[in-house]
């Protein structure tokens, strides 16, 4: 039977990283994207300012919406203190399962909880599933269409607190017009636009982030 993507994503991981060593998966699959089939993945270019990002943030408590392959959750993993905790949340579960494989393969498995599920249902349970009072970092990395109606969700729940950071990717393509509009014009979110491309291409993307002012 024919393999699918993520399958073929993971055995260029497992064939050309090292065990282990987040920086060679992320190599790996930039490579793989690069060379053999474009993905889905934040990619290296905007991969470099998410980078910058969370070191800036150096967050305690991490919030990943849209897993896919684990690319972005291994990007964030590795540069997390001892005891930050990430929950990357993917309502697929092919994606789900290769994800999983992809972050046991970088060594960050005791860093990580991947939940599957749809981020609507999951939101409201962070605080008594996982014990989490507030997120220091969100990135939005799935459907377009839910980063608006989950970051209201976010607010209404208290899981965001003064200086939480959202960054969301694809701002421009495949585009996320609405959450646009909503963090810059909104008084409680000070927001500012990193100009990208979209990964692995030269078409113009971005990510957006936005600081909640509470
Ligand atoms: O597709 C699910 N999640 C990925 C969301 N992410 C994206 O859709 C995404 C898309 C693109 C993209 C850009 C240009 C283009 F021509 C095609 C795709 C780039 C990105 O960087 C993304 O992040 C999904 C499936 C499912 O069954 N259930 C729950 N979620
Ligand atoms: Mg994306």
């Amino acid at each position: 039977t024919q393999s699918t993507r993520p399958q073929r994503l993971l055995g260029a991981v497992q064939k050309n990283a090292t065990r282990g060593d987040p920086r060679s998966v992320v190599q790996a699959i930039d490579q793989f994207c690069r060379q053999k089939e474009w993905a889905m993945n934040v990619g290296d270019e905007k991969g470099c300012i998410l980078d910058s990002v969370v070191s800036e943030v150096n967050p305690a408590t991490v919030l990943e919406l849209g897993t896919y392959c684990g690319y972005s959750t291994v990007r964030i993993a590795s540069l997390l203190p001892p005891h930050a905790k990430l929950i990357t949340l993917e309502f697929n579960p092919d994606f789900a399962a290769i994800a999983r494989q992809v972050i046991a393969w970088a060594g960050l498995e005791d860093k990580v909880h991947l939940v599957e599920g749809a981020s609507g249902d999951w939101i409201p349970k962070m605080t008594e599933q996982f014990g989490v009072k507030t997120f220091d970092l969100v990135f939005l990395d799935h459907w377009k269409d839910r980063y608006l109606p989950d970051t209201m969700l976010m607010e209404e729940c208290g899981l965001l607190r003064k200086g939480s950071i959202l960054l969301a990717d694809n701002v421009i393509c495949p585009g996320t017009p609405d959450y646009l509009e909503y963090v810059r014009s909104s008084p409680r979110y000070e927001s500012q636009y990193f100009k990208s491309h979209l990964e692995y291409t030269k078409v113009e993307d971005g990510l957006e982030k936005s600081v909640f002012l509470g």
